[in-house]
Order: C-alpha cells, then sequence, then structure tokens
C-alpha cells in the first residue's frame, strides 16, 4: 500500500475532474461530489434504521450501511450532473468504533454491527478495570477502559456467535470498523485495510508505534488474523469499479478473491474516522487548534502535533490524522448524545415535528430556568465515563412544559461541552476560538448559548458537511489535486461567529448547578 500523501511523493496522477467522498454516519450514510477547488458540487444522503435490541445494545445492520452508502454515492453523483468517468479520486470518512465482524470467504457480516453507543461490555470493561490494568490501556492506547471502544465489541461477537472464536483464529473472519468493512466491499473482496485513525479508536493499536499491539490484542482476547492493515490516512487503499456508482444492479457483499477486476480504475485515496476528517475539514492543522462536532453525539478535538498528550482529566489521546507515516495527534473530548437528545424531544416524547423548533421554542428561555437535563440516556462520556449512568430532568415545576424542556435540552449540550473544554485547559491546552460544525450548528438559539456557556468564541463552518471534507481534501492530496495541507486554510471558511455575552460569574453559577445535578446521576 503506498503512503505518496503530499507534493514530492510519487502519487498517482489525478485524470478525472472530481472527487466523490462518503460520509458513513451513525443514522445515515452520506456523500458529496466536489469539485477540485473542493467546492460541493452533488450532495446523497440516505437515513437507515436504528436496532435497540435491549437496554444500552444499539445495533446497525451492515448491509443498510452499505446499501445506503453506495445509494448515497449514485445520488450525490446525479446531482452533481457528472460522468463517472469524471471522478479522480474516492475518500472515505465514518462513524468510528463501530465493529463489524464478517467471513472472509462470503462477505457476510456474522453479527449485526455494534454500534459505538452500544454498552453492553460494560462488566468486561469494569473487570478489566479491577484488575488494575486502566492506566496501563491508556499509557498504551491513550483511550479508556469503555464499552465505546471497539476491542470488547469484537470479543463480544466471538464469545456469543457459535465457532466464531475459533474461526478468526484460523484466519478466516475478518475485523473491521466501518471504513475498512466498505474498503473490502468497495474492493470486490480484494482488501482487507483500515487507516490509523480509526485504528487508533479500538484500544488495539498502540498509539506510539501505530502499529497493532500484541500484547493488547491478548489482554483484550482478540486474535490478530483477524485485524486489517493500518495504514496512512493518504494511501491508494485499493481501486473500484466506477460502475458500481452508475448501475440500477443489486448491491450485494462481495467474498473474498485475489482474481483482478479489469474494470476497478477509482481510487480510494483516503480513509479517516469522522471527527479526525473534521479536524482536517476544518483547516486544525497547527498545535491548538480546536474543532467541536454536534452531530448524535459531540465530540471536540484539539490538535496536539507530534506528541501524544496523556490526559490527566480523562479526555482521550488519539490520532488526529498521519500522513507519509508521520503522526499528528489530538486530545478528545467526546460525548454520545447532542443532537440525539433532540432527536428524543421528538421522536419519544413528540414536543416537535423537526429537529429546527427547538431553536423558536428555546427563545426566551434564559439561563436562570430552574429544569436541568442530565442526558445520560447511553451513559455519560468525557470527562466522567460512566456507562451506567442514565438520564435525568431536575428542577421541574408546574410552569414545565415543551419550551423549557427544548431549552434544557439545547443547554445540556452546550454545559456537557464547558465540562470538556475545562478538561483541555487543566491538561495544558490553550483555547481561544472553537470551529464548530455539524447538524445542530444550524440553530443560532444554540450556538449563542454555547458561546455563552463556555465563554469562548465560537466559528461556525461555512457547510455542515465538514468531515466529508476533510476526507475529500485527503483523497485529493493522494492523487496530486491538492499538494500539501496548507493547501487547505483558503478551502476552508466560515459563516458566522457568535462571542459571550454572559460574565465568568453567570457562566460559572450555572455550571456549579449542572455539576451537583451530575453527582445526582453518578
Ligand atoms: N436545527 C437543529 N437544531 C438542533 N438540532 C439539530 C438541528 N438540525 C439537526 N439537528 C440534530 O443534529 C443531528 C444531525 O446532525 P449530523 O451532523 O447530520 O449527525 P450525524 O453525522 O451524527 O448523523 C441530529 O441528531 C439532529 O437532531
Ligand atoms: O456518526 P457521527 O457523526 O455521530 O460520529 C460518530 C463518532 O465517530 C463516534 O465516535
Amino acid at each position: 500500500m503506498s503512503t505518496n500523501a503530499s507534493a514530492g511523493g510519487s502519487a498517482a496522477q489525478h485524470q478525472g475532474q472530481y472527487i466523490l467522498a462518503i460520509d458513513q454516519g451513525t443514522t445515515s450514510s452520506r456523500a458529496m461530489v466536489y469539485n477540485t477547488k473542493l467546492e460541493a458540487k452533488g450532495r446523497g444522503q440516505q437515513e437507515f434504521p436504528q436496532h435497540f435490541p435491549a437496554n444500552g445494545h444499539v445495533e446497525h445492520e451492515p448491509m443498510d450501511i452499505w446499501q445506503t452508502t453506495i445509494l448515497a454515492c449514485r445520488q450525490a453523483i446525479k446531482d452533481a450532473g457528472v460522468d463517472v468517468s469524471k471522478l479522480a479520486v474516492l475518500g472515505i470518512t465514518n462513524q468510528r468504533e463501530t465493529t463489524i465482524v464478517w467471513d472472509k470467504a462470503t462477505g457476510q457480516p456474522i453479527h449485526r454491527a455494534i454500534v459505538w453507543q452500544d454498552r453492553r461490555t460494560a462488566d468486561h470493561c469494569q473487570e478489566l478495570r479491577d484488575n488494575d490494568l486502566e492506566d496501563w490501556v491508556q499509557e498504551r492506547t491513550g483511550l479508556l477502559l469503555d464499552p465505546y471502544f471497539s476491542a470488547t465489541k469484537i470479543a463480544w461477537v466471538l464469545d456469543h456467535v457459535e465457532g466464531a472464536r475459533q474461526r478468526a483464529e484460523a484466519g478466516e473472519l475478518a475485523f473491521g470498523t466501518v471504513d475498512s468493512f466498505l474498503l473490502w466491499h468497495l474492493s470486490g473482496g480484494q482488501v482487507h485495510a483500515t487507516d490509523a485513525t480509526n485504528a487508533s479508536r479500538t484500544l488495539l493499536m498502540n498509539l506510539h508505534t501505530r502499529q497493532w499491539d500484541p500484547e493488547l490484542c491478548a489482554t483484550f482476547c482478540v486474535p490478530t488474523a483477524m485485524l486489517p492493515e493500518i495504514c496512512d490516512n493518504a494511501s491508494s487503499f485499493a481501486m473500484v469499479d466506477r460502475t458500481l456508482f452508475q448501475a440500477e444492479t443489486e448491491i450485494t457483499f462481495a467474498g473474498q478473491t485475489s482474481e483482478k477486476n479489469e474494470s476497478a480504475d477509482l481510487p480510494v485515496g483516503a480513509l479517516i474516522g469522522d471527527q479526525q476528517g473534521a479536524l482536517v475539514g476544518q483547516a486544525c492543522i497547527e498545535p491548538g487548534q480546536i474543532k467541536s462536532t454536534y452531530g448524535t453525539g459531540c465530540f471536540a478535538l484539539v490538535n496536539t502535533g507530534e506528541q501524544p498528550v496523556m490526559s490527566d482529566h480523562r479526555l482521550l489521546s488519539t490520532l488526529g490524522y498521519q500522513l507519509n507515516g508521520e503522526a499528528t495527534y489530538a486530545l478528545e473530548g467526546s460525548i454520545f448524545m447532542a443532537g440525539a437528545i433532540v432527536q428524543w424531544l421528538r421522536d419519544k416524547l413528540g414536543i416537535i415535528d423537526t429537529a429546527a423548533e427547538t431553536e423558536s421554542l428555546a427563545e426566551g428561555i434564559g439561563a436562570e430556568q430552574s429544569e436541568i437535563l442530565i442526558p445520560a440516556f447511553t451513559g455519560l462520556g468525557a470527562p466522567y465515563w460512566q456507562p451506567n449512568a442514565r438520564a435525568a430532568i431536575f428542577g421541574m415545576t408546574r410552569d414545565t412544559g415543551k419550551k423549557q424542556l427544548a431549552a434544557a435540552a439545547l443547554r445540556s449540550v452546550a454545559l456537557q461541552s464547558r465540562d470538556l473544554f475545562k478538561a483541555m485547559v487543566a491538561d495544558g491546552q490553550t483555547i481561544d476560538t472553537i470551529k464548530v460544525d455539524g447538524g445542530m450548528t444550524d440553530n443560532a438559539w444554540f450556538m449563542q448559548a454555547l458561546a455563552d456557556i463556555t465563554g469562548y468564541t465560537v466559528v461556525r463552518a461555512d457547510t455542515a458537511e465538514i468531515s466529508v471534507r476533510g476526507a475529500a481534501f485527503l483523497a485529493g492530496l493522494e492523487v496530486n489535486i491538492f499538494r500539501s495541507l496548507t493547501d487547505l486554510p483558503p478551502l476552508c471558511k466560515s459563516a458566522g461567529t457568535f462571542s459571550p455575552k454572559t460574565n465568568k460569574q453567570e457562566r460559572q453559577a450555572l455550571h456549579q448547578r449542572w455539576l451537583a445535578a451530575i453527582e445526582k446521576v453518578r
């Protein structure tokens, strides 16, 4: 696999004029077509069902992931009005940690995808913690022992599907995060690879060597025979038969083959986990630059440069991106419920029809509101890491109605963000401005609340599609459409700045009430 990611490398020259980029997310698969100036020309999006088979379990049907991804690509290409022959390269960004195990011979998954939000392995993590392994694991991986990450999910599949462990040890099964699973099928069962950012979320990659760590694999009981090859983010991963994006043909799984497909000539030039994709897509390429993405969950990443920063405040140390074998690290705060709280207001409480309605509903509800919502629907992420905590609403009165709930829901996302930024500062980072993106940033009330509650200036990206822009840029880098990361900042514009209108005392008072409520659910 080549790792030619910047000018001066021997990367392939691009033949076409457009970049196709996939964003395989938690609730939908999206695709974008960009021109060589990184301007969006076409968009496709396909939602797919979420499965909640038991308390704390969250699953996806891998065929849904695969089919909706291809359909979104076809839609984006049609929307752009370009012929598939004009595509130069394909980039992929994806929901991270979500775990798929498939049979190499047939390409068929042996279990549904276990989604990053899934908490079923909380006891396994607790057992490892009871054996005093957390510090050792953190030192090697930058991560903590939480069911969020892939390793315990893989072990769960191997222990719950009959014969799976034996077959994995015999090299008959493949594990992949969603990038790797898509790459396998896009390459027609020829390539089993991943990138270093996705690998950094499994608990199996050593953050310092950026290779699979045999001792970690042994600790989590994951056979190394099932792991993909780890590559740079911009790399010649595989060749795809571009007619896949054109044909109305059936979309099926691909079994392993070594037979070369002569029609496969569209390179996959980039893979990157979606939050790292957003770090690139927001041009956070200098140490200290920070982005926070508000989609289903919220993920804040600050670029920490060439060395990993090990957090003393329960943040994650992770890979930002890896180009030409060189790593750029990041410190990450991950929270599980952001836009998903708004979905809950819509789908379970039925108090809104659309997510956007929360903006007008929350209007006029000031920070002194008595209601505090703790959104621990799937446990608490950073910096608390309490998988068994559950959600609660405190301070309700006879006056509490839709408006107060909408405001408390949006404020809870800003308050969780404040926790993350405080932890980053405590870990030695200097924060001034937060670059934000994701579906929730359409909501101007939420944007102002975020500035007011954190006390930082919030700069909103010019488009919600930021992770995928990062993947498109890296794919373009691989085929020499772009020369180096320094081409990136002028291509990434903002659309609105929100400055704090509160004083320190007001911010602290609200935060104290939040912390007191958090203590009650822990
Ligand atoms: N105007 C809005 N106000 C509040 N939340 C919103 C708004 N628009 C979208 N959302 C929320 O943003 C999320 C979708 O954002 P997106 O970035 O597409 O997420 P993902 O990539 O995780 O699928 C949904 O959870 C939705 O509830
Ligand atoms: O699909 P998203 O955008 O909610 O992202 C999910 C994250 O990658 C989980 O770590």
